[in-house]
């Protein structure tokens, strides 16, 4: 049974999940060096924020299949090395969504009305309703930076409240944008404009301390300031400065450059124009049961060798293309495998061309397929859909990928042409209608055969008595043919020779092969 190690604190309704098909150890508030000594035993690792997956963790999770992020931000976790180990890593992508908006909103509320200092004041036993005079946000600007999922929400909750809204993301249109009623505006003027600024931005190293001092000094005195995204977005020390200075009216944050927040952060010593939250955006009862449903759903399915919908490091197989492409995608590993085989590895050119109706689809998962089955002989079970691309780069295996929506021979088939250490070689597959898989043409001749475990292909001469010497000398090794076809373009010309075995070509048989008569080349290919 495989296992899982669950290190931050996740909704039972996950790991009832995850116990349906493994043994799940949860062991939260591990070290990194305690992590990197367990590891070694998991096929599966669910994290929250709390465990920060660094290349050491991944370097020693030899066993490592998928890691689970139940939330979002995948900032905690060492992708490229895990894209490199060929590990899986999801996350969910909505489950909290909600959740996140509706904390901005509180807190903005909250920063608007003082509510948690006055609360802590009656509680401490004083009435003090002067010191906590506060501001509306009917008909005050909100400048929204980042409009995704948690900030169109944002958008729409404070739309209602009758606010003005501005927007800032290079990445949207202005069409989305007036439909959540904002104004698309560049950063600068969101800055100067906004009485209130809420950040719904992933931390990238364009965002890292995007709320510097010289943005704080752009902005209105009185402007609050709302951080429910990451940390490491604005500048702590100058915000700390700007809010001791009077320099801006507030802010509320509930994430930190570092979590926990130190204890001498000079976050801590604000007073009442500052509110501070323990990374609580997500945390709501509903919100922790989307997400660890849906990542604990996503390790099974992986632990069952099924594909992931929310994995962060295989793009483009989104949940739909995939199992639209799935026929398709084994069709592209098999040709990808053979055509490396055939071209004799050291592959330093893949051409791809999507022909008839695959020409309207994604490539890039297909061109991933093609990649995985190429490199198989080379890394074997090593390689993935996960890190075939980045181990073709490293390779420096070239990828040219082209369409031909007119050739019509099937309804679609894929073309792959490899330039390896055995010079130029092509071949070209497609799928019958009952999904079956079959190899139309290889290096232009056309045949029709379906992929099997071992094969054999010959370049001869057409002539008679060919096909009956391989036939015997095959038997002769006590190797059984399942079938076996010519191609050929002219009678007598050049041919190639397509036998699919029974049994793997015992070691000598080549070397006996390349003695028949008109007999110029001959290879095996596992598939
Ligand atoms: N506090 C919490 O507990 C909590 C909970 C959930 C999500 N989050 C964080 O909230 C953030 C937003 O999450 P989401 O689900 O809305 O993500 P999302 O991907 O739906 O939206 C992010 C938006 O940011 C935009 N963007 C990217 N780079 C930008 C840039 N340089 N300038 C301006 N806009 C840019 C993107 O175009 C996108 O529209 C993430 O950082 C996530 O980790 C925090
Ligand atoms: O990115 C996220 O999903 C949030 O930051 C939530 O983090 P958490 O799972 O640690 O609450």
């Amino acid at each position: 049974m495989p296992k899982v190690l669950v290190s931050d604190p996740i909704d039972q309704a996950g790991l009832d999940i995850l116990s349906q098909v493994a043994q799940v150890d949860v062991k939260t508030g591990l070290s990194n060096e305690e992590l990197v000594q367990i590891i070694p035993e998991y096929d599966a690792l669910m994290i929250r924020s709390g465990t920060r997956v660094t290349q050491e963790i991944i370097e020693a999770g030899n066993q490592l299949k998928i890691i689970g992020r139940a939330g979002v931000g995948v900032d905690n976790v060492d992708v490229p090395s895990a894209t490199r180990k060929g590990i899986v890593v999801v996350n969910s992508p909505e489950g909290n969504t909600i959740a996140a908006a509706e904390h901005a909103l509180a807190m903005m509320l909250s920063l608007s009305r003082y509510i948690p200092d006055a609360n802590h004041s009656v509680k401490n036993g004083t009435w003090d309703r002067k010191s906590y005079v506060g501001a509306e946000v009917y008909k005050k600007t909100l400048g929204i930076v980042g409009l995704g999922k948690i900030g169109s929400h944002v958008a729409a909750a404070a739309k209602a409240m009758g606010m003005k809204l501005l927007a800032y993301d290079p990445f949207i249109s202005i069409e989305r944008a007036d439909h959540l009623g904002c104004r698309l505006v560049d950063m600068d003027l969101l800055f100067r404009e906004s009485d209130y600024i809420t950040l719904h931005i992933p931390k990238t190293p364009e965002t890292a301390n995007l709320i510097n001092a010289e943005a704080l000094a752009k902005m209105k005195p009185t402007v609050r300031i709302i951080n429910c995204a990451r940390g490491g977005i604005i500048d702590e020390a100058a915000l700390a400065e700007a809010l001791k200075e009077g320099r801006i009216g507030g802010a509320a944050l509930d994430v930190y450059e570092n979590e926990p927040l130190e204890a001498d952060s000079p976050l801590r010593s604000l007073g009442k124009q500052a509110i501070l939250t323990p990374h609580l955006g997500a945390s709501t009862a509903e919100a922790q049961i989307n997400v660890a449903i849906d990542v604990a759903e996503q390790i099974r399915d992986v632990l069952l060798g099924l594909p992931a919908r929310s994995a962060v490091n295989i793009p483009g197989l989104y949940p739909d293309a995939l199992e639209k492409l799935r026929p398709y995608l084994q069709l592209a590993e098999n040709l990808g495998n053979l055509v490396g085989q055939l071209a004799g590895g050291r592959v330093e050119l893949l051409n791809v061309r999507l022909q008839g109706e695959l020409a309207d689809n994604n490539s890039q998962p297909i061109v991933v397929a093609a990649l995985k089955g190429l490199l198989s002989q080379a890394l074997r079970e090593r390689v993935n859909y996960v890190n075939a691309s980045i181990e073709a780069k490293e390779r420096g295996i070239r990828i040219i990928e082209t369409r031909d929506g007119s050739i019509r021979d099937y309804t679609g088939s894929l073309h792959l042409e490899a330039k390896g250490a055995l010079g130029d070689h092509s071949v070209t597959g497609a799928l019958l209608g009952d999904g079956e898989i079959r190899i139309t043409d290889i290096d232009e001749f056309p045949i029709n055969v379906p992929p099997t475990h071992h094969m054999l292909f010959t370049r001869h001469r057409d002539m008679p008595g060919i096909i009956g010497k391989i036939g015997s000398l095959l038997g002769s090794f006590n190797v059984n043919i399942a079938s076996m076809q010519v191609g050929r373009k002219i009678v007598r010309g050049d041919a190639v020779m397509v036998l699919s075995l029974d049994d793997p070509l015992p070691e000598g048989i080549l070397a006996e092969i390349m003695k028949v008569p008109g007999i110029r080349d001959a290879y095996t290919v596992m598939l």
